[in-house]
């Protein structure tokens, strides 16, 4: 008798795959960020990654991080937790969203008002930013669970 296989990968996995995978669809040179909303059943529910709004041309708007604040992203790009939701269909109601850095407070309050109540993330490079405070401090008080992921799988895909 030949049993299951056992190196699959666990729900967690899967998810923050699809989000690490989205962040490859992201044009920002500097840090590309993939989210994947799934609900109660384990349905995926919505998925996003960082860019410029729909028909803003990703040639003319600037990439630059620094610099006068209008010839900068940072006004323009639509974060991957925010397109997510936006792109989502059904009740977020308890639903889990996976993505490949730490939430800032704009896309928190999103979070937390679309009914989403679990976040995993992977990296946490701006821990100490007032953002990120302001993050934990909503999601604390909103009943929202953040978890770090934590996995030793590597996954390649080769096409
Ligand atoms: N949680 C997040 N989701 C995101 O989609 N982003 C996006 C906005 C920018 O396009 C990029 C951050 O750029 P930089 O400051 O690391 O060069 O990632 C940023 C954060 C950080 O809070
Ligand atoms: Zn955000």
């Amino acid at each position: 008798m030949t049993g299951k296989r056992n190196d699959y990968i666990s729900w967690d996995e899967y998810f923050m795959g699809i989000a690490v995978l989205s962040s490859k669809r992201s044009k920002d040179p500097n840090t590309q960020v993939g989210a994947c909303i799934v609900n109660d059943q384990k349905i995926i529910v919505g998925v996003g990654y960082n860019g410029f709004p729909i028909g803003c041309d990703d040639d003319k708007l600037p990439w630059d991080r620094e610099g006068d604040w209008c010839d900068t992203k940072y006004p323009y790009v639509c974060h991957a937790e925010l397109n997510a939701i936006l792109n989502s269909h059904g009740n977020l109601h308890g639903a889990t969203l996976y993505v490949a850095l730490f939430p800032c407070n704009e896309c928190a309050k999103a979070i937390i008002q679309s009914g989403i109540k679990r976040v995993v993330y992977l990296s946490d490079k701006y821990r100490d930013s007032d953002s990120s405070k302001a993050s934990r401090r909503m999601f604390d008080d909103a009943g929202v669970r953040y978890e770090h992921f934590e996995s030793d799988k590597e996954i390649v895909i080769k096409f």
